[in-house]
């Protein structure tokens, strides 16, 4: 076997749960909801509210919407140390663009480049992935979280795996990506999927930009996302020469009774309908890859409850494995992989 390189980059998503049953997603959300950056509240206050009351509920029901989006068929070889989370979509196609990008960065460093896969919550752990990565004699790792737009709640999250493991290693260099939300062939990669949409479709009569919300005291307290989810609609609004009333920034994915960021995506859809509004297309350029929030909530309920008021939601996945994904990425990644090597 030949030696691994000893320059390495990690692909970061949020994680997902093993299985679609409500054991595994009580696992996960149980990780996921612990973790400070995410749910801010006194853990002496939030952790019996989180094990008596969130989780018992939560889990079954989030569960069955893992099983309606659970991608069949998709027995690929175990990769870093995967238990049998390959199934589920965010998973799948974070896997692929992996993949994908490690096709893309072949030439990036003397030694070659491992591209490789973690999750922040759940498998394969980012953690385990980086001390794993050390073991096996990397010097130099780069960090990629697939949030283009940096949050404190998602990328900081990262950040935190990322200073822990700084200092439990200090010969191995660590560089992360802290956001993208304005990188060009990032914008135009997303431009070129609602073209090839509306090309393929026609357009519909307005577009949605639909991304992960946050609590708006997030915001209040300093959190940059909603100011880059802006400042990249509009980059990619740009790209394609929209009417600036020809589409809404809106977000999604509500949890909890604090005011989130507005307005939400369900709200807007039901203004859309009211005011006739027939067909509305939805991308969802705050999420690298697919997952339960656009295929179950987006693609399958944001839809039925719009069709229910006459109209028809057409939603333009996310960018996924698509090569053009890949190249950006690369692209990202390069100068920093440069950088590494001085
Ligand atoms: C307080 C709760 C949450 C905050 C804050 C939050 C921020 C946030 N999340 C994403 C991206 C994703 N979130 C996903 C799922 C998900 N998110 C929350 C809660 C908060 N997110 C929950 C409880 C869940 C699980 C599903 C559910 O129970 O409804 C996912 C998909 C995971 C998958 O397996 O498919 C992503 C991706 C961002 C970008 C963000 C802040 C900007
Ligand atoms: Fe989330
Ligand atoms: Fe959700």
């Amino acid at each position: 076997m030949s030696p691994s390189p000893a320059t390495a980059v990690v692909l970061v998503n949020l994680g997902t749960p093993d299985a679609p049953t409500a054991a595994a997603v009580r696992r996960y959300l149980a990780e996921f909801l612990s973790d400070p950056r995410v749910v801010d509240m006194p853990r002496w206050l939030w952790l019996p509210v989180l094990h008596l009351a969130i989780l018992p509920l939560r889990s079954r029901v989030v569960s069955e919407k893992y099983a309606s989006i659970w991608i069949e068929g998709e027995h690929g070889p175990a990769q870093n140390g995967r238990a049998e989370n390959g199934n589920s979509p965010l998973a799948v196609y974070t896997r692929r663009l992996t993949r994908a990008l490690q096709a893309e960065l072949p030439q990036a460093h003397a030694s070659g480049v491992r591209v490789i896969d973690a999750m922040r919550y759940g498998n394969p752990s980012l953690a385990a992935t980086l001390q794993r990565l050390r073991d096996e004699g990397a010097q130099r790792i780069v960090v990629l979280p697939l949030y283009p737009q940096y949050s404190t709640s998602t990328t900081a999250s990262v950040g935190d795996v990322v200073a822990k493991f700084r200092a439990s290693a200090p010969g191995v260099e660590v560089k992360m990506v802290e956001d993208y939300h304005l990188d060009p062939g990032w914008v135009a990669a997303v431009a070129d999927s609602i073209r090839a949409h509306r090309e393929a479709n026609g357009a519909g009569e307005h577009l949605l930009f639909s991304f992960h919300g946050l609590p708006q005291r997030f915001v209040d307290n300093g959190d940059p996302y909603a100011r880059q989810c802006e400042a990249s609609v509009a980059a990619i609004a740009a790209a394609l020469g929209l009417a600036d009333d020809a589409w809404t920034l809106c977000y999604q994915s509500r949890f909890g009774r604090e005011p989130w960021l507005e307005p939400s995506t369900e709200a807007t859809l039901a203004t859309l309908a009211d005011r006739g509004v027939k067909t509305v297309d939805v991308v969802a350029p705050g999420f690298a890859v697919d997952c339960i929030e656009t295929l179950e909530e987006v693609a399958m309920m944001l839809a039925k409850g719009f069709a229910g008021r006459g109209g028809t939601l057409r939603y333009i996945p996310c960018l996924n494995a698509e090569p053009a994904h890949a190249r950006a990425l690369a692209d990202i990644v390069r100068p920093v992989l440069q950088a590494t090597e001085a």
